[in-house]
Parts: C-alpha cells; structure tokens; sequence
C-alpha cells in the first residue's frame, strides 16, 4: 500500500485494525504525514530516515544463525540462563539493529512443509476454507505483514511488562503467579496455570501478544466470554477478534488469519478447523501462544466438559519446532484454568500432550472478599420467591427506609422454621437441561405483582435471551465503577486477611452493584425474572440490575461490580459452584454468594448425555455439592478451597454464615448411632442365613433378595423396634448416615448415600457397647426435621387419633381445608402421575413377593 492518496483517517483507521498503539500511531503520522508506509517506519524504526532505500523485500526471509528461516519477530538469542528467549517488541523497537518491513504476500514464500497435520483436518481445512490463499494475496496487496524476527528480552523484561500493564491497562504491576507464568512462557515452556476466579489470568496470555508483536491464539467455550474479552481489550488499545459461529462479519477471519489482531479468540472447533491457516500465520506474523482458557472443559471429570476440548493436542502435534520450519521452539501451551481439582490436572495434561517440562502456575483458590452462606428454600414457588426475594427487590427498588442499613444477607439462623416441606423441590420434568426444552412455561400467577404492575415480557419470551443477549447488552454498558480501579482492590484484599478489618466489614452494608441469580433451567429464569420485573426490579433485560441466568451465561466475564450472586436450586458440582461465585466481587469489595437449596431433599442430576462411568462422577460430584449445604460446622471458603487440593492456609474466613453463626449445639448421638449401626450390621452380616428366621431382622433379611437395602428400610425398622424414634423423620436419620459415613463407620454402597454398608471401623464402635462417644455437630437437614417435629408426642398418639370420630372429622375437615383447588392437581403431568404408579407397582410387587415368602 502505497501512503500517496491516502486520507491521515484512513492510515490511522488501518494502523488501529494492525494493531499499533494509539499513541505511537498519532505520534508517527503527525511526524510523517498521511502516509501508511512512512507512518509504520516510524513506529518500528523510530524515524523516517531509517526507512529510507532500505526495505527489506517480504520474499525475503529473515536467517538466524543457525540458518533456520524465521520471521522478522523471532530472531532468538541466549539468555543469562543459557536458554533461548523470545523477543519483546519494545526490543525490536529499541534496537538499532532492525529490519524493515516490506510487503510480502501471505502465503508466499512460507514453508509449513513437515507439518503433522492430521488427514482429516487439512480435509476439513480444503472444504471449509476454499481459495483461501488466492483471497488472501488479493488483499495483501494492501497489506503489510510483518516478516517475524527475534530479539532478545533482556532480564528487564519485568519492568517492559509493567510498562505495558501501565500503558494499556492501568496496572501497577504483575501479581506473583503472572510474574511466573511470563516466565515459563519466556522460557519456551507450556504451563498450567491454576488461579482463583477474578484473579487475572487473562493477562498472562495477553501480554505476550504486547511484548511480541506476535498473535496470540486464544481457545475459549463461550462465545460471551470472547466477547466480553475482545471488547475489553480493545477499550484498552488491543486489536482482538473472536471467530466461530458466534461471529456475524465473514472477513474477521481472513483478517485475522493475516495477522492483523494480535488476540484471536477461537472455540476449539474452529481452531481445529483453521490448523492449516493458523500454520502459515505462525510463519509469517508469528504466534507467541496457544492459551487453552477454561481449561477445565477438557476433562470428562471436571464440571464443564466439551469432547472439542479433547482434540486440542492437535497443537501441540502441528506447531512444533519439528513441523514448522521457522520455529525453533516449539509453540508454548498456556492452559488456564480457576476450577480443576487434582484428578482433571492430571487429565488435562495428558490430554492436550502438554510437555513433560511443563510448569505449574499454582495461586491460592480463596477469594477473601466473598461470603458464602446457604440457606433452605423449596426454590421452586411463588411462595419460596416471596420469602426468599423480598430483600433483593428491597434493594433495587430502593424501597427501604432513608438511613436503614442494607441488612447482611448472612442468615441469622438457618431459616428452617418456613418452608419446610420435605417434599422434593422440582418436579423432575421440570428440571429441564439448559440446551433442552425451548417451549417455555408460565406459572399463572408468577409475575402479577401485588402492586399490580404490569411487565412487558417480550425479552423473555424471546428464545435469545441466552447468555450473548444478556453479555451484549449488560456487560458492555458503562461500569458505574472505577474500570481501572482495580489496584484498589488489592489494597482491600490485603486488609481482608487481617482478621479485624474483616469482623468490621460484616457490618458494612454491601455496595451498590448487580446480582446475578443462577438456576438450572431456562424456565426458572423466565419465572424468577417475571417475578422480580413485577416488582418493579430490571432483571434479565439488557442493562439489568438482576440477571437470572443459567449456568449457559457467566463462566470468565469480568465484571468488576458484581455485588452478589444467588444459586437458586443445587448447583450440579462445587466446581460449577465456586466458577460461578467466581463472578461476585471481582473488584476486591465485600460481596455475597448466597446458595438457596432444598435441604431436605437430595438433588437430582440435569439431564444430559452420559456414559457409565460420566453418571457415576456427576453422582459423586452432586454429592460434594450436596454435603457442602449439609455442612453446619466447617468454614464454607475452607470447604469450597479444599475441595481443589489445597490446604486452606486461615483458620477461617470469618464471613460465611458458619464462621459468622457458629455451629450448632455438639450432641452426643451414640444412641442413634448404635441402633442405626445395628440395623445395618445385621442385615450385612445375619442375612446369609434365610432360615434363621428368629431375630428383630428376619424382615430385612428376606427383602435383601427382593430389594437393595436403603436408609428408608433401615429408619422403618428402627420404627417398628423403639417406639422413642418413631417422630424422628427419615431427614434426621439421612443427616447421622452422613455424619457416620464422614467418620468411616458405614459407607456407601453405591454412588448416593443410599445403600448402606458397614465398615470394620463401624463394626468396631457396635462392639466397644457404651464406652465410645459419638459427638458431632447436627447437619442442615438435621436441624430442618428437629425445627418441623411433629407437635403430638409420638406417632403412635397420632395414629391412635385416626380412631377417634371427632378428631378424624376434624383432621379431615383441615385437610380438605388445606388441600388446592381439585383444578391444581388435575394440572400434575402424566409423568409425575406415572412415576407414582410406578413407585405403588414396584412397592406393590415387593409386597407380594414378601407375602409369597410368608
Ligand atoms: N496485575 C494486576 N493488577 C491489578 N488488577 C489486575 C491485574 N491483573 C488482572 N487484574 C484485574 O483482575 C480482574 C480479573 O481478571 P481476569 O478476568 O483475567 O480473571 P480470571 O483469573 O481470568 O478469572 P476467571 O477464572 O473468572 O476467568 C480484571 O478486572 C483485571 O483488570
Ligand atoms: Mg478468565
């Protein structure tokens, strides 16, 4: 491109798409005048002058000393280690050594000879990408791209770095596990970068793209996260894209794949599909870095798994230093990742073929400034949003009194005195997978506000309210706060870990912001939203102050404000959990992450397509998540820490509802213990004998043939044997299995706490009769079947009362009383009626079987 004829405008406009800084581009053409070619002298060479009769043709090709051809950025010299370094572009703009741009075709002259492109992907790449070297020439025309050199980064590379930060986005400098991650980056290693959310991974994969001038190559799994980050970087000065089927303009790839962003954000499908171009980009621009974000979706035992994940190791097969003839070193591999417990690390590496010699970034998973707490709620009525809302729409409606304090949304007290049906929270047709299930769901009433406000719901009704709906417009509205405040946040953190700035936070009202409420279905969303837009609230639409989510929308965005975020129904892993509790307080102030839950009930898995072996882990998962909210006495940060391998190195974090509440009264339970051991150990170890039909057991002994034993079976005959249980519900007991389990005295014999099995240790405390204690702290569902006890003294006055005319008259009279109207149960659906037919069958067969055997 020639700068004759060319308005400053438009060589501005094309030097931003390349990438330079805003600066140094208003700086080179009110130097050298509208023209494109002395404009990009300037900024690489400092001066006109220097660009002067000494162009270096783009057919040329740029040798290192070892003769190996190169790219202009990728000249390589030893460092103070001993090991070959990267270049900086500060370097390159630095030096007095350099070389010029010129034009070159891209294609031309570029060798991706040796490459290990699988068959079928270059198939895939022929199809998809036809004439993609003819279009490519046509418009590098009018394109200058750069021919890669190295120079050396010097041991000052930090204070270049903190430069950048500065420069671009208004950091003082690069936390400890960035520093580290550069430095395996440097050092031509792959790395696994493990960090809590909101910690800034991002940055360790963007700033190579700063200090090189080379691309880096971004694998992302949502299209709203790639958004997010693109948008962000360009406020910041950084020419980003994202490809894939979320992006709308066709030419934004063949621009990319030219070399002129310097962060491309792909999905793994389309990086899969792009091997080949993605190749020759290597050898002409140069790409410093493969980061593989959200990392954690590789593995088919992390919570967010995607099979075009797994492929991902065609990287490391296609742009080593053995295929691609420019390459000294192989391209390094950053996988990034806030949520991978020990077992998806080690499947990650194996997955992607990272190297043997790659280096573990490893950060603190705790997130000081956020307190966890969970409370009971059915989540699934109008009546649980009633109870559970109103402080939310207190909120936003600034409905409360001039000068009352926003209340803590710690609980007081686990509020286990409403609510308290044991009856499961969601019917199970209504647990609708996020991709399944389109039609969407009214309840009558949700939404006809008391203030009779009507809403316009045209937005929710719309199928795209998805999470690229909801990031477009919500996440790219200006941020009340301070975008570049962030340093302050580290500040906060700090006085976070000293205990009393903590204690005097609690009583520090949260600061205004937004919240996010998650819960597993589209459906719910719809109906949550509706219910708050009816009040009054913005929720769920664009610049909403509420966004109701499922777990499709959040993972990676940055949003500094989030104030907090609400699960409303059982997350379906902790891991899934902490990501998205990952979203609130990312600005370093005080926020919440509220978990409403059913605890009365055990949560049931989404549907999805699984194997065997995937059903079992989403099992054992859901259980973790399951036993969190069951947990009364353990520090929730400590838990949600512990759970991803590392030792939570604070006593307690102080803000959660545990640590602010305390636990519970400690109960000696060795009575309950024992006569729940026993019921167990005998039918484990007497029912081999089905002719020793004497005994309190017989009954479980014959059913083992019919049925697998389960904690149900077990209460009932501890029913039938101690008059003094026969109030104390089946939650009690499911609370003590549990606690019993934790204390390796049963476990479980399948994936649920369900079928029950002893252990010698169990089988040990039986024995050692009266002399072992058995104290421990009542769990949540504990507390919930103790708070709901039954007013008559024993089941047996109750029954007794049956035969009683008047009471039975009376009794009645209530029930019809507090039954709905006949139409609400004529609304259950033919499921929900055939599974109870299915559950009278089985029992009814069971029943007839035993009666046989009598
Ligand atoms: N060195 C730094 N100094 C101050 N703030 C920083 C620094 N690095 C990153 N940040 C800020 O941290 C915030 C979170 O960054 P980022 O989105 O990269 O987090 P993340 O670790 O990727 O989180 P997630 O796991 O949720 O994706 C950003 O707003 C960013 O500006
Ligand atoms: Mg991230």
């Amino acid at each position: 491109m020639s700068g004759s004829g060319t308005s400053r405008d438009e060589v501005i406009a094309k030097l931003i798409e390349m990438g330079f800084d805003d600066s140094d581009i208003t700086e080179a053409v009110e130097t050298v005048g509208p023209s494109f070619n002395d404009a990009i002298e300037y900024i690489l060479n400092g001066s006109v002058r220097n660009s002067k009769g000494k162009s270096v043709s783009w057919s040329s090709k740029c040798v290192t000393e070892n003769g190996k051809t190169l790219g202009k950025r990728t000249l390589s010299s030893a460092n103070s280690l001993g090991q070959m370094r990267q270049a900086s572009l500060l370097d390159h703009f630095q030096s007095g050594n350099r070389q010029k741009r010129g034009k070159r075709n891209v294609g031309d002259d570029v060798s991706v000879s040796g490459s290990v492109v699988s068959p079928s992907i270059v198939e895939e790449q022929k199809e998809s990408y036809p004439g993609m070297d003819c279009n490519l020439k046509a418009e590098s025309d009018s394109l200058a791209v750069s021919c890669p050199k190295e120079v050396e980064i010097g041991s000052d590379w930090e204070v270049k770095v903190n430069s950048l930060l500065k420069k671009h986005f208004g950091h003082s400098s690069l936390k400890n596990f960035q520093k580290e991650a550069l430095s395996a980056w440097l050092a031509h290693h792959d790395c696994l970068v493990l960090a809590a959310t909101g910690s800034g991974k991002s940055l360790c994969f963007q700033i190579p793209a700063l200090l090189t001038g080379k691309v880096v190559v971004v694998i992302s799994p949502l299209i709203s996260l790639m958004h997010d980050q693109c948008s962000k970087l360009s406020k910041h000065g950084v020419t980003a894209c994202f490809l894939g089927s979320g992006q709308p303009d066709n030419k934004v790839e063949q621009k990319a794949l030219r070399g002129m962003y310097s962060i491309i954000y792909v999905c793994p499908e389309t990086v899969i599909r792009l091997i080949k171009p993605l190749q020759r980009l290597a050898e002409s621009r140069g790409i410093a870095l493969f980061a593989i974000d959200e990392v954690h979706c590789v593995s088919k035992w992390g919570h967010d798994f995607r099979p075009d994940y797994r492929r991902l190791s065609v990287l490391r097969e296609n742009f080593g230093a053995n295929n691609l003839k420019s390459l000294k070193f192989d391209i390094p591999l950053m996988a990034l990742t806030a949520t991978a417990t020990i077992q998806v690390r080690e499947d990650i590496l194996k997955s992607l073929h990272m190297s043997k010699g790659t280096k573990f970034v490893l950060t603190s998973f705790f997130r000081p400034n956020l307190r966890f707490s969970v409370k009971h709620s059915k989540t699934s009525s109008r009546a649980s949003y009633k109870k559970d809302f109103r402080q939310l729409i207190d909120i936003y409606t600034k409905k409360k009194k001039t000068g009352e304090k926003e209340k803590s949304a710690i609980p007081q007290d686990l509020d286990y005195q409403s609510d308290t049906s044991s009856s499961s929270s969601m019917s199970e047709e209504s647990r609708i997978s996020p991709n399944i299930g389109d039609g969407y769901y009214y309840d009558e009433d949700v939404g006809n506000s008391p203030m009779g406000k009507e809403m316009s719901v045209e937005f929710l009704e719309n199928d795209s309210v998805d999470d690229w709906d909801v990031a477009c417009g919500e996440f790219y509205g200006h941020s009340p706060h301070r975008d570049r405040d962030t340093d302050r946040s580290f500040e906060r953190t700090d006085l976070l870990n000293k205990p009393a700035e903590r204690l005097s936070m609690l009583q520090e009202p949260l600061e205004d912001g937004l919240t996010i409420i998650y819960v597993p279905t589209r459906k719910e969303t719809l109906s949550i939203a509706k219910y708050l837009c009816g009040f009054g609230v913005k929720a769920a639409a664009y610049n909403a102050s509420v966004v109701v989510a499922t777990i499709a929308f959040g993972m990676g965005i940055d949003k500094l404000n989030v104030r907090r975020i609400i699960h409303y129904g059982w997350p379906q892993s902790l891991e899934a959990y902490y990501q998205e509790a990952g979203r609130a307080g990312r600005d370093g102030h005080l926020a919440d992450c509220v978990l409403y839950a059913n605890l009365s009930s055990m949560p049931t898995l989404l549907p999805s397509r699984r194997s065997e072996d995937q059903t079992k882990q989403a099992y054992r998962m859901l259980s973790d998540c399951f036993r969190y909210g069951m947990n009364t006495s353990c520090c929730r940060a400590k838990i949600l820490v512990e759970y991803f391998g590392e030792d939570f190195s604070h006593e307690k974090c102080q803000l959660c509802d545990v640590c602010v509440d305390g636990p519970p009264e400690m109960k000696n339970l060795k009575e309950e213990a024992n006569i729940l051991m026993q019921v167990i150990a005998a039918y484990n170890e007497q029912s081999n004998s089905m002719d020793d039909d004497d005994g309190i057991y017989s009954g479980i002994k014959r059913q083992k043939f019919m049925d697998r034993p389960n904690l149900k079976m077990f209460v009932s005959k501890i029913r039938e044997q101690s008059q003094k249980y026969l109030a104390t519900d089946l939650l009690w007991w499911r609370g003590l299995a549990r606690i019993m389990e934790n204390k390796g005295y049963i476990r479980e014999g399948d994936d649920r706490i369900k079928f029950l099995e002893p252990t010698t240790r169990g089988l040990e405390f039986l024995k050692s009769g009266k002399e072992q204690s058995f104290n421990a702290f009542p769990e949540a569902d504990m507390l919930l079947a103790a708070s709901t006890s039954k007013s008559y003294s024993t089941f047996l006055d109750w029954g007794k009362g049956w035969a009683d005319p008047e009471i039975r008259r009376q009794r009645l009279q209530s029930m019809g009383r507090n039954r709905g109207p006949r139409k609400s149960r004529k609304l259950r659906t033919g499921k929900s009626r055939k599974s109870n037919r299915e559950s009278h069958t089985a029992r009814g067969r069971i029943a007839s079987k035993l009666s046989k055997k009598k």
